[in-house]
């Protein structure tokens, strides 16, 4: 079902500091920025090295993001894993059980999305991703 590792979600204050740090302090790469209306975040796609990571700061205080942020303070917050059929990944996971945010997927930055509760994975929040590239 999982075709690879896409990026590791992290939840930050602010989102120019946290790029900052990461760029020039730990050496990645700034891909892209992004802001996300509809999850009312921005966040922002840095390379580290055959790898992905996504910085996400709130953009309001309503969000789960934002609840996340306040209850929790900054940290990993999900981890992204691409699928070839993403409605066919999510009828799996739905057929063996796994308790489901979004039973049909969203768009998101790259593509489709949809995301596993936490709870159904030992506390780590699953993000699922078809990308546009893939698109069937
Ligand atoms: C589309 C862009 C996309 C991309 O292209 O990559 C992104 O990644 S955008 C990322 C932001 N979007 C999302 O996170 C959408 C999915 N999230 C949600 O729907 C909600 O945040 C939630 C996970 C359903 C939680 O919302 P809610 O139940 O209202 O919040 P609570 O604060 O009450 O949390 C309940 C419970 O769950 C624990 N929790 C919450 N978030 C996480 C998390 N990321 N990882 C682990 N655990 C999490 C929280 O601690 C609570 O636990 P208890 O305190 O034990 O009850
Ligand atoms: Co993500």
């Amino acid at each position: 079902m999982f075709r690879r590792l896409d990026h590791v979600g992290i939840v930050v204050h602010d989102l120019e500091a946290s790029i900052q740090t990461y760029c020039q302090q730990l050496g990645f790469t700034l891909l892209s920025r992004v802001s996300i209306p509809e999850q009312l975040v921005e966040a922002a796609f840095l390379d580290g090295g055959n790898s992905t990571i996504e910085l996400i700061a709130p953009t309001d205080t309503t969000s789960g993001t934002a609840r996340f942020l306040a209850n929790r303070g900054e940290g990993t917050h999900h981890v992204c894993y691409e699928v070839d059929d993403i409605e066919a990944a999510l009828k799996t996971l739905q057929e063996r059980g796994l308790r489901l945010i979004d039973e049909t997927p969203r768009r998101g930055v790259h593509g489709l999305v949809a995301f596993v509760h936490p709870k159904a994975a030992h506390g780590v929040m699953i993000e699922l991703l078809q990308k546009d590239s893939h698109a069937h």
